[in-house]
């Protein structure tokens, strides 16, 4: 007879990955998730569709109250790698750092993070989830199984980004995005609500002189350890 398995989402083991821009985190979690065969919630590209609503419809950085209507009516699909905003797919040009700047900027506002999380919590299914973005750990998820702060040195994380933009065939200067992404840092780090920093049950994975491989390996190496020590 089949039985009928009852599973509490808050049971749901999940494994938080916080960190600033360009550390690796997108590319660690899901390597983790596809590896564990779990969720993936990629928390930035919430904030990445509502900077680019914002900019399609001409809503100014200024506007609190429009944003956060945006951030609550935001029609988005996440399906197999693509993201779609209002049916259109947009999965590289939420990429621009226009859309990472106005991310950063709105995310500031409370009411704004308010409507998302409810969104950012759906995302919590079994078996299980890896979630990245800058507050997963400390205020999405502060059960989490496993909590890491993911990072590298402002110079390294420019030299991948870089990369990662002209490998999409996207414009990009190595010292404006240096520039970019330290602003970011600030912003992101100095923001009364939600702010990036590590907290004190987050393990730090300076990934600056690691490899992927080596990255990956460690968040598994510690989920597995997390997972002996609570008997998942
Ligand atoms: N440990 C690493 N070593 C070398 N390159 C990395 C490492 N981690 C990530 N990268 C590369 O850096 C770029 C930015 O990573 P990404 O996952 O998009 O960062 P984030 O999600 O933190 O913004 C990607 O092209 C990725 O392949
Ligand atoms: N959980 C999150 C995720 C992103 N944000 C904000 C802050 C970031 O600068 C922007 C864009 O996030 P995203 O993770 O896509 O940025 P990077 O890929 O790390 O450059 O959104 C946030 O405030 N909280």
């Amino acid at each position: 007879m089949k039985q009928l398995i009852m599973c509490r989402l808050d049971e749901v083991p999940v494994i938080a990955i916080d960190g600033p821009s360009a550390s690796g985190k997108g590319t660690i979690a899901q390597l983790v998730a596809k590896e564990l065969e779990f969720h993936y919630l990629d928390s930035g590209a919430l904030y990445r569709l509502v900077a680019l609503k914002a900019l399609q419809i001409g809503a100014a950085v200024s506007e609190e109250n429009k944003l956060a209507e945006i951030a609550a009516n935001l029609d988005v699909a996440f399906k197999d790698e693509q993201i779609f905003l209002d049916n259109m797919p947009v999965t590289d040009e939420i990429r621009t750092e226009e859309c990472g700047l106005m991310a950063s900027r709105l995310a500031s506002y409370p009411l704004v993070r308010k409507f998302l999380v409810m969104r950012q919590r759906a995302f919590r299914q079994p078996p299980g989830l890896v979630a990245d973005g800058r507050d997963m750990g400390s205020v999405i998820f502060p059960d989490a199984l496993l909590k890491v702060f993911l990072t590298a040195s402002a110079e390294m994380r420019a030299q991948r980004r870089y990369k990662q933009l002209i490998e999409k065939g996207m414009s990009a200067n190595i010292h404006e995005l240096q520039r970019d992404i330290q602003k970011r840092d600030q912003r992101d780090s100095n923001r009364g609500v939600a702010p990036l920093q590590q907290n004190a049950d987050a393990r730090l994975l300076d990934t600056t002189s690691l490899s992927i491989l080596q990255a990956q390996n460690s968040v598994l190496e510690w989920y597995r350890e997390c997972c002996a020590s609570k008997r998942v």
